[in-house]
């Protein structure tokens, strides 16, 4: 009994520190907030649960038998809520919403004595267990998208082993109908209980710190690889696609085109219709090319009102007719600039990808020169 005791203050205090870990993780992390602060009231709840749940004894008060199991119910609701937020599924319709009004409304108002102990298992193990298995049915297939397989499987397998663990419960209860089957304080089966609540929730901490560590992460990549303005790869990420698309070429041999696009006098777009004019004609350019081309070529804004495209596994002809076609589309959909392009093959004597990018650069200044809009090709050595 008193070893009992024991275990369920220190299993509280864990669960408790568990949620201060998430109010101070919510307050880090603000884009992640809504359904990190859902966590933290989880691991609350469940510790206030737990809490009540070893206040059991023969005074039998509503408080340790039927907020006990309030407050459990309440823990699983907000810990699948903030799952739903964080994995940006749609809210459940209204309907599943009412559905847990009813075990808790039965909680609410069940007495605390040994005669509606049947009903307050069957309600409180039943509602908890039916919530985490349709929880688990709906955040399964998310998590797997946006994480991959096996961390799915490792943050819901807790889930499911308490989903059945609770319809087990509650089965359990149906069949030993009117004997109640409720956890007592001594037992060693309540102390299983209190430990395994703690191993779920602890990996459940854990893991879910690990998929958001793994989300921040592939978001920082993420800006650190495209331009702001027009969402286009930026120079830094178009100068690690070259080093590696300069070493395929090698090895491959495929044709691989260079293209360096600048708008012409665009100094007088903005003069004329402002700089929010003009970065609406850098952002039109940017959807003209993700429009024009293929998924495996490459573009990037290197800086101001200049571009450089990547086209892999392209001759030179088809590269020309491209570049013309482009030239021509600023027309056509009234871009309000016109483009110049220089246009090169990368070749394996060059020796390096930046001597090819120069040429093309080479070729720009050309076009520029003679007349803009316009495409000129530099010939590879
Ligand atoms: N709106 C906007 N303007 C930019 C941005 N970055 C650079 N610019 C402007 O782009 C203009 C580039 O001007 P220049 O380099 O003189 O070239 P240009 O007027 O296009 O003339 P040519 O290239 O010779 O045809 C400058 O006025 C820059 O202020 C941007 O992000 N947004």
């Amino acid at each position: 009994m008193q070893i009992g005791a024991e275990v369920h203050g220190l299993v509280t205090f864990q669960v408790g520190l568990y949620g201060l870990a998430w109010l101070i993780a919510a307050r880090m992390l603000p884009s992640e907030r809504p359904a990190i602060l859902s966590w933290a009231g989880f691991k609350a709840m469940l510790a206030l649960g737990l809490w009540l749940l070893s206040q059991r004894d023969a005074q039998r008060s509503w408080w340790a038998y039927n907020g006990a199991n309030l407050a459990t119910l309440l823990a699983m609701l907000l810990m699948v809520r903030g799952c739903l937020i964080f994995l940006r599924h749609p809210p459940p319709p209204r309907a599943w919403n009412a559905l847990w009004l009813l075990p808790l409304a039965a909680l609410l108002l069940l007495p605390p004595s040994q005669d509606a102990a049947p009903w307050r298992v069957v309600v409180a193990y039943g509602g908890q267990g039916l919530l985490l298995l349709l929880a688990f049915f709906v955040l399964r297939q998310p998590l797997r998208a946006e994480f991959g397989r096996w961390p799915s499987w490792g943050l819901m397998a807790p889930m499911l082993g308490f989903a059945l663990h609770n319809l087990g419960a509650a089965a359990r209860q149906l069949w030993h109908w009117p004997l109640a089957q409720e956890l007592q304080m001594n037992s060693t089966f309540n102390i299983a209980i209190f430990y395994s609540y703690l191993m779920a929730t602890g990996v459940f901490a854990i893991g879910f710190m690990a998929v958001l560590t793994h989300r921040l992460t592939a978001r920082l990549r993420e800006a650190s690889m495209h331009d702001e303005l027009t969402g286009l790869l930026n120079r830094r990420a178009m100068n690690e696609y070259l080093r590696n698309q300069w070493h395929r070429h090698l090895r491959r041999r495929h044709p691989l085109a260079l293209v360096m696009v600048d708008l012409d006098h665009f100094k007088r777009v903005n003069d004329t219709l402002g700089h929010a004019g003009g970065d609406a004609v850098l952002r039109a350019t940017a959807a003209l090319f993700r429009k024009h081309l293929r998924r495996e070529d490459l573009v990037a804004r290197m800086g101001g009102e200049e571009f450089l495209l990547l086209l892999p596994d392209t001759p030179e002809p088809a590269a020309q007719a491209l570049c013309e076609r482009l030239r021509q589309l600023a027309h056509d959909e009234q871009l309000g600039v016109t483009l110049s392009l220089g246009l090169t093959m990368v070749a394996a004597e060059d020796g390096d990808a930046e001597v090819a990018v120069r040429r093309a650069d080479a070729a720009l200044y050309r076009a520029k020169t003679e007349g803009r809009d316009r495409v000129v090709s530099a010939p590879a050595p």
